[in-house]
């Protein structure tokens, strides 16, 4: 299967500055005894135009740094940023906002309405927020995923593959500085797996898109730019140019090093 194979070869034109950031992001849920902290310290960059993933042992914080770094989630001390914005010093409603706004989600299960077409469901979050889509960038979106003859279909009448790349086209509808993914391709066999991960691929290839992945999967790492590793909250770990085989290597040492401890 074809993954990237160098940072360089798949830069976009638009690589200026960070698409979001968090400086001593901790995260703790509950209180004493029974404390956890999920997140401890975190200071991180996400690039902009960039496809990053974010790998880790089960229960390491994958899902709670891109919570917080979505604003999902509030953080229990530190900062985060998204664009220029510092979104843990926003009041909820602006929260909200920039959330609908800003960021795009996609997760493991494609939360599609079922009455809905294809189309219906991409720009209902533009619909619900009283904005037109841009027509030629819908376009272009609903183009680059496929879709362009299925856009009257229902869910059911579509494969997985094709509701997560309805999905994806939802997320970027609205030209959202970011778009999280959340195991985006946790539900998916290997071939629908890898269209949805070249349709985000090319999103930031050829539209200048910026991707945060979390993933179990090393072949999912090997279409990023650049994997993170997170260990007990912390990142421990970065690698340029990920590939699967690199990244299940890295990951095989963190069975060993839970073996060993
Ligand atoms: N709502 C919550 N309440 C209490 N503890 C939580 C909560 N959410 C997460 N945690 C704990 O925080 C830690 C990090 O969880 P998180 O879901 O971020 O890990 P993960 O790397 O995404 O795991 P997985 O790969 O299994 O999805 C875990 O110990 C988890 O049990």
């Amino acid at each position: 299967m074809a993954t990237p194979h160098s940072w360089a070869a798949h830069a976009p034109a638009r690589v200026d500055g960070a698409a979001a950031r968090a400086e001593a992001l901790t995260k703790a849920y509950g209180q004493g005894d029974t404390r956890v902290v999920a997140l401890d310290a975190v200071t991180v960059t996400i690039p902009r135009g960039r496809f990053t993933a974010i790998m880790g042992p089960s229960g390491s914080g994958k899902s709670t740094l891109m919570h917080c770094l979505a604003g999902l989630d509030a953080a229990s001390a530190g900062k985060v940023w998204v664009g220029d914005t510092e979104i843990t010093a926003l009041r909820d409603k602006q929260l909200t906002r920039l959330r609908r706004d800003k960021i795009g989600f996609i997760f493991q299960a494609f939360n599609l309405l079922p009455t809905l077409t294809a189309l219906e469901n991409i720009t209902l979050p533009m619909d619900i927020a009283g904005r037109k889509p841009d027509a030629a960038w819908l376009d272009q979106v609903i183009d680059t995923v496929g879709l362009s003859g299925r856009l009257k279909h229902r869910p059911a009448e579509l494969s997985g593959g094709q509701q997560q790349r309805v999905a994806c086209a939802r997320a970027l509808a609205s030209r959202p500085d970011i778009v999280f993914g959340d195991e985006p391709t946790g539900n998916l066999d290997s071939r629908s797996g890898a269209e949805v991960l070249g349709f985000l691929r090319r999103s930031v290839d050829d539209l200048g898109q910026t991707i945060v992945m979390v993933t179990h999967d090393p072949v999912a790492a090997g279409y990023a730019d650049h994997a993170l590793f997170l260990a007990d909250g912390r990142i421990v770990d970065e690698m340029a140019a990920p590939t699967a085989e690199k990244v299940l290597e890295r990951m095989k040492r963190f069975d060993t090093a839970h073996r060993t401890s």
